[in-house]
């Protein structure tokens, strides 16, 4: 909806009203068109301000709607309208001008926007462009260099940097729709043509040609097949290049084939996942809406080794006071010049000035006493966290949280060793903890939900996406990557290179294949896991790690390459070779040709031609299998959460969804039929054999995702 009222007697004021974001519903869109005609009807009215209600502007198209039939007034046509308008339209931005909130905008004749208005043009993050005329009209307003970053991008500008860029034409902290009454008054009358957007000739650039090559080459660099980013070059270049009615036929011709696309589908989905895994539940039947979070000001942080630090910016990032403890003299030196390093480094890249005296550094526990919530960050080894948290206990005020950053271990187990289990929780980081931005709240058996609601709270304040899951061996995210490395492991013996498996995986969209990452994450430290699983340890009649483990395939090619010190990145081998310790280009390396070449040899395995397809289905369909597996279980609650766990923590190509949207998207029978054929090729690989969720889904016609939860409630009833 939108509401007209006059204000000093010849001011038309529209209000678009449309809570939280006044997104452009069918409904907004013809209160839009219903006002303007009211404005320019009115003889009285002499010009017009539109505004939003409750302080936002407007949040852009409604992304609920694009899934339905499209109805009310067309976006496009409604807002050429306004800039025709013979009478001056003024924006009064507050809050947010995002997408087609600043299209709108743009088709004013004036921008007035609060200092701390927002605004952006975040389409490409959606899977589609500024559709509204928006990538005619900003480059013709900005220029090329300046549109090109922010279409491309989709980042979101302070007001302060639009009135630089020339986006709007004035900022105030006073209230804007006020000072954009008064300005409206003001202009009554004056002639608009030199204001009208579509008018302006696109501003001339030295290269034309190879500004457009180079801006094509960096997305297609950084997009990673994603189809938005090439799409809002060519509009921009349409922009540049013809008058501005082709420019909009152009614009038009590329939505249409980015608005059906899949990529489309899957951002958007993701865009609602991220926020729908904030309505977290848990088993018990507690869940977000119903459970108030304790209130947290003072925190600590146990180990300040590479996470501990990350984790001391992030908190202090969010202004929360750290106690920052490391035992280590030395190491905590080292790591209070990293920590104010890193603060120094992210508030310059935000402007702002760095905090550093809410941390206190020290090798004691003594300070933890009164803090509200304490993050254990030391190293990966239970009888080390037990023994931290035996001391948590000893030394915090009743009531302190205690979270422990584990990518895998049992929590119900060290939450045995305190007395007030319910207080304990998992917070699962990952590297670089103050970067990236998932964070898995790990709730056991007795964590309390006050507890969960309060690491989720913390983990949003902290700017991450929070997902909350259950207590298993690896959780959700590295429960998963279980299989999925075990597949090339296995892949690797059978004939591929790491150079093929990486290959094909890099070119689904994954920032790196497995054993990149490997090699960079260090190799040793799953061997190290697997040796304390037993796994990775020879047989003493035959001195070699055995094959078959626990009845099932196992693979030693990992643990092999770390007995000849080749650790990855660090140590300059790994699966690659580098050409230092620490050096990041990783080359192909004959002597892993020929290890795997002699690997094979000693197994009696003949090497066989692997299809990159085969690596896909084999690496994703047992990861997606494992996925529907902790669904199953109720360790995941909901496929968003997996998927916004792989999308923010595991490279997975956003523009794919995460694994459970690709499972739907791919068709469930299929994924189930190939993992039954590659089962029955192996059936030393129980990950292989479909598991009975993913079974009853197809049993029952492969509803699609959103309709996954009843199946698995049911499913779940009937354990
Ligand atoms: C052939 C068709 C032609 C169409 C022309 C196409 C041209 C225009 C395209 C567009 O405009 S696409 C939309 C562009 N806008 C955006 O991408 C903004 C998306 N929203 C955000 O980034 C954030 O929500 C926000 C606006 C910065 C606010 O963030 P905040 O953290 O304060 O709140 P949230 O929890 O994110 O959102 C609250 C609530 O509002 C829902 N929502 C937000 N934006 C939209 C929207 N544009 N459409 C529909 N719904 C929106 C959001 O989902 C939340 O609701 P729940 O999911 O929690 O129910």
């Amino acid at each position: 909806m939108a509401q007209f009222s006059r204000v000093s007697g010849s001011v038309g004021l529209i209000t678009l009203q449309n809570p939280p974001v006044n997104a452009l519903s069918a409904a907004v869109r013809q209160g839009i068109v219903d006002t303007v005609n009211k404005a320019l009807q009115e003889p009285e009215v002499k010009s017009v301000v539109i505004c939003g209600q409750n302080k936002v502007f407007c949040g852009g198209a409604d992304i609920k709607s694009f899934r339905g039939v499209m109805t009310g007034p067309p976006l496009i046509p409604m807002i050429h309208a306004i800039e025709a308008s013979t009478k001056p339209v003024v924006a009064a931005i507050e809050g947010i001008a995002l997408g087609g909130g600043l299209e709108l905008a743009l088709a004013c004749h004036y921008r007035i926007s609060h200092t701390k208005a927002r605004l952006g043009l975040p389409e490409v993050t959606l899977g589609l462009l500024p559709a509204a005329a928006g990538s005619q009209r900003l480059p013709r307003l900005i220029g090329i260099t300046a549109a090109l970053d922010l279409i491309t991008t989709g980042r979101h500008v302070t007001a302060a940097e639009a009135l630089q860029l020339g986006i709007v034409d004035h900022v105030t902290d006073q209230n804007t729709v006020d000072v954009a009454l008064k300005f409206a008054s003001s202009v009554a009358g004056k002639p608009l043509d030199a204001r009208r957007i579509s008018l302006y000739p696109c501003p001339p650039s030295d290269d034309t040609d190879a500004l457009f090559e180079e801006a094509m080459q960096r997305v297609r660099r950084s997009a990673r097949g994603a189809i938005a980013p090439v799409a809002c070059v060519q509009a921009v270049r349409a922009a540049a290049t013809l008058p501005y009615a082709q420019g909009l036929e152009r614009e038009k011709e590329l939505m249409a084939t980015l608005f059906t696309s899949g990529q489309a589908r899957a951002l958007q989905y993701s865009f609602f996942a991220q926020r729908a895994v904030g309505r977290w539940s848990m088993p018990s039947g507690a869940q977000w809406d119903t459970v108030e979070p304790l209130p947290v000001q003072k925190t600590a942080v146990i180990g300040l080794g590479t996470m501990g630090r990350g984790i001391v910016v992030a908190l202090t990032q969010a202004g929360f006071s750290v106690v920052a403890v490391e035992t280590h003299e030395k190491q905590l030196t080292q790591a209070k010049q990293a920590i104010e390093e890193m603060l120094i480094r992210g508030a310059k890249r935000r402007g702002v000035t760095p905090e550093h005296d809410t941390i206190t550094y020290s090798h004691s526990m003594e300070p933890v006493a009164n803090v509200d919530l304490v993050i254990e960050a030391v190293f990966e080894d239970m009888v080390l966290k037990e023994k931290v948290f035996q001391q948590l206990s000893a030394v915090c005020k009743p009531g302190t949280l205690l979270c422990t950053n584990t990518s895998g271990l049992d929590i119900d187990h060290l939450a045995s060793k305190t007395p007030n289990p319910e207080l304990v929780v998992g917070m699962h980081f990952f590297a670089p903890a103050h970067v990236m931005k998932l964070l898995e709240v790990v709730y056991g058996r007795q964590s309390s939900p006050r507890a969960v609601a309060t690491a989720m709270q913390l983990g949003k304040k902290m700017g991450k996406v929070s997902v909350a899951v259950g207590n298993c061996l690896g959780f959700v995210g590295n429960r998963m990557l279980k299989p999925y490395m075990n597949q090339a492991f296995f892949l690797l013996e059978e004939g591929a290179s790491p150079e093929l498996v990486d290959q094909a995986l890099e070119e689904f969209g994954f920032i790196m294949g497995p054993f990149r990452m490997s090699d960079l994450s260090g190799i040793d430290v799953g061997w190290r896991i697997r040796k304390e699983e037993g796994l990775a340890v020879p047989d003493q009649r035959t001195g070699q790690i055995p094959r078959m483990q626990k009845g099932c395939r196992y693979s030693p090619v990992g643990d092999l390459i770390c007995e000849q010190g080749r650790f990855g990145q660090k140590t300059g081998q790994g699966w690659y070779r580098y050409d230092k310790p620490g050096g990041r280009v990783a080359r192909p390396d004959p002597w892993m040709q020929t290890f795997l070449n002699q690997y094979r040899a000693t197994h009696g395995l003949v090497p066989r031609r692997i299809d990159p397809k085969e690596v896909l289905e084999r690496c994703l369909y047992a990861l997606i299998n494992e996925g529907f597996q902790t669904l199953e279980e109720g360790i995941a609650a909901a496929p968003e959460d997996i998927d916004v766990i792989y999308v923010f923590g595991y490279s997975w190509p956003q523009h794919r969804g995460g694994p459970m949207f690709y499972a739907d998207m791919v068709g469930l029978e299929k994924i189930m039929d190939r993992l039954e054929h590659y089962h029955q090729a192996h059936p030393d690989v129980p990950s292989l054999q479909p598991c009975n969720l993913l079974r009853k889904l197809v049993a029952i016609g492969s509803p699609p995702i959103h309709k996954w939860s009843q199946v698995m409630k049911t499913l779940r009833s009937q354990l």
